[in-house]
């Protein structure tokens, strides 16, 4: 007789929720890993659960937020949604998805040993589940290696949506109030100027993760180290304003060693000071199949 998997709950409660361990804090979130045992007997499932981070003051409705969004989603390489914990007069909300065994990019990279056509086989996917997002008019605006998980070495996922913002019909960009912790050394130059976020500023920070695949997310090359070294030692002024200066020179992150000439140039594109000359990711996809095949690893 086939024997029954488990009911899969739609609504999680929190009971039945057992911490193991933090797993990294995201803008305004903390996500942490739960087993969901319901049955008391071990045998849950890995959940990986995000929470407003308490100090961040904002109340639950930014997470709801998040949660609409991700609820909405339903690509290979978008983590998946499984449902939410709210606690009654929802003072606290609780994102539940599913948990991908091997952390970010920024984990896996330093201490796996990935060929160059690996690291173009995760751009490309990259790309494939943010044209999805864009085609549902969602920009994301926090595309960077420490939000992109690794369920297995042939698949990845962008993990964390905290600062994903719906694009109305006929219109462009999403303005933001400055906030503190802002990712700057990923932000496009039109994001640092006039904190205007659209499509083209997500590939332009699409660049900025493809230069960190590239170098496996050495921490002596992240974009901070490099920006720092190329700031020099005027870093005393806003950081902000000495970023806008250097990118207006047209400076920008150095080659990394073994990037094939067609992916600097595909790099480059993606940081291309006017956004209308930067390519869409449906572009990038077919880009990235190209080239792949070209060396034919
Ligand atoms: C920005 O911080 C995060 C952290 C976790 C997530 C997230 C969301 C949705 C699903 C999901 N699965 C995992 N897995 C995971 C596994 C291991 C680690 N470790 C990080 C710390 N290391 C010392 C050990 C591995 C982190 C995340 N993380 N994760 C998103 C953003």
């Amino acid at each position: 007789k086939k024997s029954l998997s488990p009911p899969v709950p739609s609504t999680y409660q929190k009971r039945y929720l057992k911490k193991i361990m933090d797993l990294g804090e995201g803008h305004f979130g903390k996500v942490t890993l739960y087993k969901y045992d319901p049955t008391n007997d071990d045998t849950g499932e890995l959940v990986a659960v995000k929470v407003l981070k308490q100090e961040s003051g904002c109340v639950a409705e930014g997470l709801m937020k998040e949660i609409e969004i991700l609820k909405s989603l339903d690509h290979i390489n978008i983590v998946k949604y499984k449902g939410c914990c709210t606690e009654p007069g929802r003072t606290e909300v609780q994102l539940i998805m599913e948990y991908l065994p091997m952390g970010s990019l920024r984990d896996y990279l330093p201490k796996t040993k990935v060929s160059v056509c690996q690291c173009l086989m995760y751009a490309q996917q990259i790309c494939q589940g943010m044209d999805y997002l864009h085609s549902k008019r969602y920009v994301h605006r926090d595309l960077a290696a420490r939000n992109v998980l690794v369920e297995n070495n042939s698949l990845v996922k962008i993990g964390d949506f905290g600062l994903t913002k719906h694009i109305p019909e006929g219109e462009i960009y999403y303005r933001v109030r400055e906030d503190g912790d802002s990712p700057v050394f990923w932000y496009a130059i039109e994001c640092l100027k006039e904190s205007k976020f659209s499509f083209a500023s997500d590939v332009w920070s699409f660049g900025v993760t493809l230069y960190e695949i590239l170098t496996r997310c050495d921490n002596r090359q992240s974009p901070p180290t490099k920006f720092y070294e190329m700031m020099g030692e005027a870093q005393g002024q806003i950081t902000t304003m000495i970023i806008i200066d250097l990118l207006m020179k047209n400076m920008r992150l150095p080659c990394p060693r073994d990037c094939p000439h067609e992916v600097r140039l595909l790099m480059e594109q993606c940081w291309h000071k006017d956004q209308a000359q930067r390519p869409s990711f449906e572009n990038l996809i077919v880009r990235f199949e190209a080239i792949r095949r070209t060396y034919d690893w």
